[in-house]
């Protein structure tokens, strides 16, 4: 059985891709290596260096594959790019999806799942901590308002043309294959400039609150999604928070680093608290978080340990 991902030679892209392999399917990758890439890409997919946005590659790729599922993690992942140039952004998030969402209609996908996110999507005010679905979005950046708007066109979608989809939204994903050389990824940020001994810096006071999950588990949540929640939408998080603080302080016992964080001024748009509540998630997807942070942490700094030598 063929199945699509875009975004596959990036982050999460990448593990979705390598699990969807082990377990037999035939994967067809689109990714234009803006951020993704060639290295994370399984030998055994077949890759495109496409973008979505290109309405006539999509249609040949489409017609000739076929895929019964759409994972769509292709996207302008950068909040901060998306404020400075929100139509950039737009064209990636919101046209490119729509590409997809047109040929999967044409194409009879069985099931298009869509990678959101919850720490961009939630918004300022938020009053509950773990915060569930149920809250209404009020995204405050472009990137934010792009991903809501994708997951209005799926609904729209469902109804008009009865396509079935999923909306996982994230909380912040860690591990390996993250980019450390973005402003986003403060995991992936430190743990490369602790292992190499250099300066570390802490945006504001250290207290911003963040709901850490490891890419094993959001990886899971995309399987499941393809046997279960038709046309629903799942935080995916622990529901756990960590300050930057905590963060720093955990990283730094695990690299062995050995100087204290330099606190800079507070980054521009940053919300001061994101922790999603996943039981929803638990009960119609059966997902629940299976890596305790500290353990991804390891992990991930086991990764870059190779790959910073
Ligand atoms: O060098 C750094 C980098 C980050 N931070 C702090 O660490 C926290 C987390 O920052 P990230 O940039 O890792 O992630 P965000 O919470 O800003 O999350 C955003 O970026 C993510 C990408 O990793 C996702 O796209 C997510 O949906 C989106 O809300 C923030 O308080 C930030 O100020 C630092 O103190 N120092």
């Amino acid at each position: 059985m063929n199945v699509l991902v875009t975004g596959g030679a990036g982050f999460i892209g990448s593990h979705v891709v390598d699990r969807l392999i082990e377990k037999g399917y035939g994967v067809i990758v689109i990714d234009n290596l803006s951020s993704g890439k060639v290295q994370n890409l399984n030998k055994n997919a077949l890759f495109y260096e496409q973008s979505i946005e290109d309405e006539e590659m999509m249609e040949r790729i489409f017609s000739l594959h076929k895929p019964e599922y759409v994972f769509h993690l292709a996207a302008q992942a950068s909040v901060s790019i998306s404020v400075k140039e929100p139509a950039r952004d737009a064209k990636t998030n919101i046209l490119g999806s729509l590409v997809l969402l047109e040929k999967s209609v044409k194409y009879g996908v069985k099931k298009f799942i869509f990678s959101s996110t919850g720490g961009a999507i939630y918004g300022e005010n938020v009053k509950v901590f773990p915060t569930p679905e149920t809250e209404i979005p009020h995204p405050i950046s472009p990137y934010g308002i792009a991903k809501y708007s994708v997951e209005m066109y799926l609904d729209f979608f469902a109804r008009e043309y009865g396509l079935k989809y999923t909306v996982l939204r994230y909380a912040n994903v860690y591990g390996p294959r993250q980019d450390p050389h973005g402003e986003a990824g403060v995991v992936a940020i430190f743990t490369e400039r602790m292992l190499k001994g250099e300066e570390v810096y802490i945006f504001g006071d250290g207290e911003y609150v963040r709901d850490y999950v490891y890419v094993d588990d959001v990886v899971e949540s995309n399987l499941l999604a393809m046997e279960r929640g038709d046309n629903d939408v799942f935080n995916i998080g622990t529901g756990r928070g960590t300050t930057v603080n905590e963060l720093f302080h955990m990283l730094k016992e695990i690299t062995g680093y050995n100087r204290e964080p330099v606190y800079k001024p507070p980054r521009k748009g940053d919300v001061r608290k994101s922790i999603l509540d996943w039981t929803k998630a638990k009960e119609k997807l059966g997902w629940e978080p299976k890596v305790p942070l500290e353990e991804g942490l390891r992990l991930t700094v086991e990764y870059f340990r190779k790959a910073v030598d």
